[in-house]
C-alpha cells in the first residue's frame, strides 16, 4: 500500500481526515483489525483527497470542514500493565511494524508519537497499555523471537493454517493475533522453552492486547500444537510431483518465497537450494574488523573480546578481521563500534577490498559507497597518502559514511560526493586507476542477516536491478583511466546479477577484459574464469561477488 499519493501524504492532507486517526479508548488495532485498516485505507485516501479538493477555493466556494480536535488518548492508554511478558509484547508490536511498514507508522505516527526511537510509544499506542522497561535478556528474546518470527513466517503460517477450522479463519484474523499466534508457534516449534510458559504467556497477551475470546483461541492451538510436537507429529507439505509443486513444498518446509527456491533449484541444484535456506534460517555469524586507520590492531580487538568474554576466531582469510558468533550484543554495549575501534563488515565484503588491492598513494573512485563499509576499509589501507572519491546518489546513507569516516579518523582520505553515478560519469569530473563498483543488488548473498528481505524482494526486482547494474557498469566504466581497474561487485548469489552482467559488459565494452583475481584472494573462493565468489554454505559468510576488470592501455 504507497502511503503517499503524486509525492503528498494523504494523512496531512486534511487535518486529521483519517478516521482512523481519531483517539478512542480502544487501542488501535483490536477489534478494528488492521487488516480492516488497511483495506479501507483506499477509500480513507480518496475521502482525503477529495475533502482536499472540496476545500480548495478554486474547485468550491464550500467552506473547507472545521478541523477536528486532537485529543490526547484517555488514561488507559498510559496504564502500565504488569501481567503481560513484555519481551513478547513488544516482540508482537514490533512484527507488526516490521509487516505492515509504512502503513503501520503513517497510522500511528500522530502527532510524533510512536516514533522511531521510541518503542514503548509504539507498544502503548498499539496494545493501549505500556508494559515494563526491557532488560538485557529481554531485549535479546526480542531481538531472538522477532528474527525467527520472520524467517521462519511461511511455515508458521501453514502449521497454524492446517490448525484452523477453515482457510477463512486464517484469513480474517486480527493482524495482532496472527503475530501472537506466529510468536507463539516459533517458540514451541523452534526454541527451547517450556510449552506451559509459551502457552500461558500468549493466551495473557492475546486477551488483554486483542479480546477474551482471541485469548481463549491461542490457548486451543497453543496446546493442539504442543501435542503435534510432543507426539512428532507435526504436519508437514509432501515434497513430490513436478518442479513447482516441489518448489512450493521446500519453500514451506524452509520459510522462503517459491520464486528463490525454483531459482536457486535452476542454478544450484536442490540440495545446495535446501542448504543455502537453511543456512538463511540460521542464527547469523558476524565478523569484526580492527580499524587499524585508527590505530586499533587485531591484536588490541582480541584482548578487548577476551576481556569482554565474547568468543571469537581470528579470520584466516583477513588480517584485520575476527569472527564472533554470539556476543554481538555485549560488543554493542561495551560501545567499542561506537568509539570506532571497530566496525562490523562481513569477511565476504573484505575479500572484495583485497580485490581492488588499496595501496597508500592510490586514487580510488568508489561508485556507489554509501553507508561505507567498503570504503572505510580501503580508506585505512590507504595508510594516510591517497584518495577516494565516495559518490552515492542516497544523501543520508552518504552522511552516515561522512559521520563514520569522522569517527574511524579516515575522513583525511575520504571525499565524499553526492550524485546519481549516471550523471557523475557523464560530466567525467575525475578519473582513476582504480574504480569499484559496489552496485545496487537483490541482496540473495545476505539473507541470513536480513531476516526480511527475502518476504520483501520479488522476481520482477530482478530485472530491473539488472538494468541498473548495467547502466552504473557502464558510468562506471568510464571513469577508469587507460590502463586502470574496474572492480564489479554485489552481495549477491544470482549469477544473472554477477557473471551474466560482466559477460553482457564486456561485449559492449571491449576495451575491458578480465583480470583473474588469483593475485588478490585465496583460491578457494576463485571461479573458473577468475572472478571471486563466496558462497554461504561452503565459506560460511556471506554470499558475495566481484570481477577485476582491466581496461587497455
Ligand atoms: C550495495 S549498496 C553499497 C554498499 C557500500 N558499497 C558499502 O560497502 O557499504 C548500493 C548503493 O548504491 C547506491 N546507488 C543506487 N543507485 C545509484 C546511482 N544511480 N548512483 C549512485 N549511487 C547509487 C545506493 O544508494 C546504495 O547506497
Amino acid at each position: 500500500m504507497e502511503a503517499t499519493v503524486s509525492g503528498l501524504n494523504p494523512l496531512s492532507l486534511t487535518p486529521c481526515s483519517p478516521a482512523l486517526l481519531c483517539f478512542t479508548s480502544e487501542p488501535l488495532f483490536t477489534r478494528n483489525s488492521l487488516t480492516i485498516a488497511a483495506l479501507s485505507f483506499g477509500a480513507k485516501i480518496k475521502n482525503a483527497l477529495r475533502q482536499n479538493a472540496n476545500s480548495n477555493p478554486k474547485t468550491t466556494a464550500a467552506a473547507p470542514p472545521p478541523p477536528r480536535r486532537i485529543v490526547d488518548p484517555p488514561n488507559k492508554a498510559h496504564r502500565l500493565n504488569l501481567e503481560v511478558s513484555p519481551h513478547r509484547a513488544v516482540a508482537a508490536v514490533r512484527l507488526m511494524r516490521i509487516e505492515l511498514g509504512g502503513a503501520f507508522a503513517d497510522l500511528l505516527n500522530e502527532k510524533g508519537k510512536g516514533s522511531r526511537n521510541n518503542e514503548m510509544a509504539y507498544v502503548e499506542r498499539t496494545l493501549g497499555f505500556r508494559t515494563q522497561c526491557l532488560d538485557d535478556r529481554d531485549l535479546r528474546l526480542v531481538t531472538n523471537i522477532v528474527g525467527g518470527a520472520i524467517r521462519w513466517r511461511r511455515y508458521l503460517d501453514f502449521l497454524i493454517m492446517s490448525l484452523c477450522h477453515d482457510v477463512n479463519m486464517f484469513r480474517n484474523m486480527e493482524p495482532l493475533l496472527l503475530q501472537i499466534l506466529r510468536i507463539g508457534f516459533y517458540e514451541i516449534v523452534k526454541m527451547e522453552i517450556p510449552p506451559y510458559a509459551v502457552v500461558d504467556e500468549n493466551v495473557n497477551l492475546a486477551k488483554v492486547a486483542v479480546r477474551p475470546g482471541a485469548g481463549s483461541m491461542v490457548n486451543a492451538m497453543l496446546r493442539k500444537l504442543v501435542l503435534l510436537k510432543e507426539s512428532n507429529s507435526l504436519p508437514l507439505p509432501l515434497l513430490d510431483g513436478d518442479d513447482r509443486a516441489q518448489a512450493r513444498a521446500l519453500a514451506t518446509i524452509y520459510s522462503h518465497p517459491v520464486w528463490m527456491v525454483r531459482r536457486w533449484t535452476k542454478h544450484l541444484g536442490q540440495e545446495v537450494a535446501i542448504q543455502m535456506m537453511m543456512w538463511n534460517n540460521a542464527d547469523p555469524t558476524f565478523s569484526l574488523r580492527a580499524n587499524v586507520g585508527k590505530g586499533f590492531t587485531r591484536t588490541d580487538l582480541i584482548t578487548r573480546l577476551n576481556m569482554l568474554k565474547v568468543p571469537h576466531e581470528p579470520s584466516s582469510q583477513l588480517a584485520d578481521f575476527v569472527r564472533i558468533r554470539t556476543g554481538m550484543q555485549i560488543v554493542i554495549q561495551a560501545e567499542l563500534l561506537k568509539e570506532g575501534f571497530c566496525s562490523v563488515q562481513d569477511e565476504s565484503a573484505g575479500l572484495v577490498v583485497s580485490i581492488v588491492d588499496p595501496q597508500p598513494g592510490d586514487t580510488i573512485i568508489d561508485c556507489c559507497a554509501a553507508p561505507g563499509g567498503k570504503t572505510l576499509f580501503m580508506a585505512a589501507r590507504l595508510c594516510g597518502q591517497g584518495m577516494i572519491y565516495a559518490v552515492d546518489i542516497n544523501e543520508g546513507r552518504l552522511r552516515i559514511l561522512q559521520e563514520t569516516a569522522n569517527l574511524q579518523q579516515v575522513d583525511n582520505v575520504i571525499t565524499a560526493i553526492h550524485a546519481d553515478l549516471r550523471s557523475f560519469a557523464d560530466n567525467k569530473q575525475v578519473k582513476s586507476d582504480k574504480v569499484l563498483l559496489d552496485a545496487p543488488c537483490s541482496g540473495l548473498g545476505v539473507l541470513s542477516k536480513r531476516a526480511d528481505l527475502r518476504w520483501n524482494r520479488r522476481l520482477e526486482d530482478m530485472e530491473e536491478l539488472k538494468k541498473l547494474q548495467d547502466e552504473l557498469l557502464d558510468a562506471a566504466s568510464t571513469l577508469v583511466k587507460p590502463g586502470g581497474i574496474l572492480v564489479y561487485s554485489t552481495c549477491s548469489i544470482d549469477p544473472e546479477e554477477n557473471e551474466e552482467r560482466v559477460t553482457a559488459f564486456l561485449v559492449r565494452n571491449p576495451k575491458f577484459s578480465i583480470d583473474h583475481a588469483d593475485r588478490y584472494i585465496p583460491s578457494d573462493f576463485l571461479t573458473e574464469r577468475g572472478f571471486y565468489r563466496s558462497c554461504p554454505v561452503k565459506h560460511s559468510m556471506d554470499g558475495a561477488f566481484a570481477a577485476r576488470l582491466v581496461r587497455s592501455s
